[in-house]
């Protein structure tokens, strides 16, 4: 975990200057104009937890890399405090010695720069063994190490050779290798994937968010590109002009806009393709049931009956019964068997409304092999109306 507490990071030589004005709420503009200096970061308060990406987001300048690099001292904090889960508890970064920052530093922390910063004389093996043996760990365990990671971003084959001779999308492969070899909980990434191609960019999004499911860190990850921040983030924060203006999950960023400025930034994103199903659902607990049976639909005579597991779950419709298919996101849609689908919470509204165009059902959704929810036409034509988040 990680949080920051009332950050400021000031850039300038007068900061005393700066600082009472920052307080006054004067303007970045005015606050340079007069002292010269730059409010970078202005009272940032943000929690990240374990298995949490967290994507800063804002427009070029709004303070994402300066609040970013304070997690690792690659910026000076002017003024407050970041905190960080260490093996004695959560500790003020900056009430440590040197000594104890660099430890901290090597065993808690790493980070993924955009630009990838490889080392070109070593080769791809050698880049993500050199944290590692900084760390001074043993030789063999190295290697091991390596093979490990170089396994987990598929670049094997590649271990031996240069970083010149890898492509874009594959050096940062090397780049986020590096990163996990030195398995750290928090792992600071900016703008990783910006320089590369939108297909390659898209694949190594794929990528972080399967290795988070395994590796479950902590991630602070700066984007200036909000789909980028959709797709990976559990909570993104919204800057502007060093303030964060909103934090709060994708689908409250794109439904609930806290201001003008966010909601520019999400005017032209089509909620079907944020909103999850356990945002849209009915909760098992809130569905009136009778014996083994949960009422899906009065009208319909429609109802869930759940004996005991996920696997003995069948829906009845007056008196036909139908088995439950269940679907993890794997292959067309289209191709699915016309019965209910059952399928994780995270699925996202689109996939949810093809399903029930598709098999002419409502959708039940599990978490972790537990029946959670349903979700009806109901419950679909609130959120498109945008009554969702109203009721909950
Ligand atoms: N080392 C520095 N010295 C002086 N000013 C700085 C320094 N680093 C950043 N700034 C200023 O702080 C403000 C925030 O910059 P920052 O790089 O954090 O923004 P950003 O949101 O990450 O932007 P980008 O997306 O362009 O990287 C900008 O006005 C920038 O000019």
């Amino acid at each position: 975990m990680i949080e920051f507490k009332n950050l400021d990071v000031v850039f300038g030589k007068q900061v005393d200057q700066a600082l009472p004005l920052l307080d006054s709420g004067v303007s970045r503009n005015e606050i340079l104009e007069k002292t010269g200096c730059t409010a970078g970061v202005r009272n940032a308060n943000l929690k990240v937890e374990q298995g949490e990406i967290c994507v800063l987001m804002g427009l070029s300048g709004s303070g994402k890399s300066s609040l970013l690099r304070t997690a690792n001292g690659l910026n000076p904090i002017t003024r407050g405090s970041v905190h960080l889960d260490t093996e004695n508890g959560m500790q003020d970064f900056n009430s440590l010695s040197e000594a104890e920052q660099r430890q901290v530093r090597m065993e808690r922390i790493t980070m993924v720069f955009q630009k990838f910063a490889l080392m070109p004389w070593l080769t791809v093996a050698q880049n993500v063994a050199f944290g590692l043996e900084q760390k001074g760990m043993d030789k063999k365990l190295i290697r091991e190490k390596v093979e490990e990671q170089l396994e987990l971003v598929g670049l094997t084959p590649w271990a031996d050779k240069k970083p010149s001779e890898l492509s874009g999308g594959m050096q940062q492969r090397v780049g986020l290798a590096r990163a996990l070899a030195m398995e750290t909980d928090i792992i600071l990434m900016d703008e990783p994937f910006s320089a590369l191609d939108p297909l390659i960019r898209a694949q190594l999004q794929d990528e972080l968010l399967r290795l988070q499911a395994k590796l479950n860190k902590t991630v602070v990850f700066v984007s200036h590109d909000l789909d980028e921040a959709l797709k990976l983030g559990n909570h993104i924060a919204i800057m502007k002009d060093g303030e964060i203006v909103q934090h709060d999950t994708p689908e409250n960023i794109v439904l609930n806009p806290a201001n003008d400025y966010v909601r520019d930034f999400v005017a032209h994103t089509n909620p079907v393709d944020v909103v999850k199903g356990h945002s849209l659902m009915r909760s098992l607990s809130s569905l009136e049931q009778e014996g083994e049976e949960y009422c899906l639909s009065h009208r319909h005579d429609y109802w869930l009956e759940l004996k005991s597991g996920i696997d003995s779950a069948r829906v009845r419709l007056g008196d036909q019964f139908y088995p439950v298919h269940k679907w993890d996101g794997e292959g067309s849609i289209e191709t699915l068997p016309k019965q209910p689908a059952m399928v994780p919470v995270e699925t996202i509204m689109k996939d949810i409304m093809e399903l029930r165009y598709h098999t002419g059902h409502g959708v039940l959704l599990h978490k972790n092999d537990k029946v959670v929810g349903y979700v009806g036409d109901k419950d679909i034509y609130h959120a498109l109306l945008g009554k969702l988040l109203d009721e909950d």
